[in-house]
């Protein structure tokens, strides 16, 4: 059998709740870190690629597990910098110990998207911490930004999503920022990257160049010269079938926002049996229980 949802009988919606605004305040006194950028990219990085090495055709890797702590997953590049992610959320493990790695660092990504004015993200619990290290998942399924668009839909085909979900999920780009001593990328520089909106397919379709500098081959907007796109983004433009998804997107902001929130929520449980009658949460915002 799969990864089987283990659900602990003594917490409820309420018990997770707490958690959620646990994270949600940490992330509030944190707004000015990383450039302004806060933690909204870091956290919805973390809980992307914990998710991200999941193989539909061995129906391996994803978020049960919570393995990115173990070798080759913690080494891998693409995970540079998440560990940044994982110690800012560590504190959570200790409060809350009946939470699963892979519970909290989903969970997190869930308090990001929806902290920044992003969509609800339904959740569901039930991961466990992994026992067994052979089960950590090899290196190569999380993406390399340096690639075409047949590279990103072969990889997330892998994933099980088709083309539109996975324009939709690349909207995620909208948040956080680039870090040369991470991945290598740099930017970007602009504002609006604490915020969950279109804006990623809307600046996409303006005119961009090629960035001349020492780095790695990265596009710059044409008119100010402050914001970023890798190659894989550009790539989305190029590709008549993805290009028809990102012009959709930049005029509906709310289709956006409906097609992110299945997705993502999704993605998280990616390769996790749930019994049937188990209904996902959907968190409250630190705003919407303002008393
Ligand atoms: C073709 C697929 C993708 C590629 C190649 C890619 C690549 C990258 C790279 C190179 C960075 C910069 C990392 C750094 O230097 O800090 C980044 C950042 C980010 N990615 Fe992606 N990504 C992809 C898809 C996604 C998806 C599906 C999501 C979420 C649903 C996502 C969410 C983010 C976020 C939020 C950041 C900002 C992180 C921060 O602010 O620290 N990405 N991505
Ligand atoms: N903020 C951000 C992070 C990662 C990738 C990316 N492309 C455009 C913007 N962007």
């Amino acid at each position: 059998a799969g990864a089987v949802a283990v659900l602990n009988k003594e917490k409820n919606f309420k018990d997770y709740q707490q958690v959620y605004n646990a994270i949600a305040e940490k992330v509030r006194d944190q707004d000015d870190a990383d450039d302004g950028a806060g933690r909204y990219g870091l956290l919805t990085r973390l809980a992307w690629h914990s998710s991200g090495t999941y193989d539909k055709n061995t129906n391996t890797g994803g978020s049960y597990n919570g393995s990115m702590i173990y070798s080759p997953e913690s080494t891998d590049g693409e995970n540079a910098g998440l560990e940044v992610a994982r110690d800012f959320l560590v504190e959570f493990h200790y409060l809350f110990p009946w939470l699963s790695r892979g519970d909290l660092w989903t969970l997190g990504g869930v308090v990001a998207v929806q902290e920044c004015g992003g969509p609800k993200i339904p959740w569901r619990p039930g991961r466990k911490d992994l026992e067994d290290r052979k089960k950590v998942p090899e290196n190569g399924n999380l993406p390399d930004a340096s690639r075409d668009a047949d590279y990103v839909r072969k990889v997330f085909t892998r994933l099980g999503f088709d083309e539109r979900e996975t324009v939709a999920l690349i909207g995620a780009h909208c948040l956080g920022k680039c870090h040369t001593d991470r991945s290598g990328y740099d930017g970007p520089w602009g504002p609006s990257f604490n915020m969950f909106t279109n804006d990623f397919y809307v600046r996409l379709l303006q005119n961009w160049h090629v960035r001349k500098w020492d780095g790695k081959k990265q596009y710059e907007d044409d008119e100010t010269s402050s914001f970023m796109m890798l190659p894989t983004d550009y790539a989305l433009k190029e590709d008549s079938k993805f290009l028809k998804y990102v012009k959709m997107y930049a005029e509906d902001q709310d289709l956006f926002f409906k097609d992110f929130s299945k997705a993502f929520s999704a993605l998280l449980e990616k390769g996790i049996e749930y019994p049937k009658d188990v209904k996902p949460f959907e968190f409250k915002t630190l705003d919407e229980q303002e008393d």
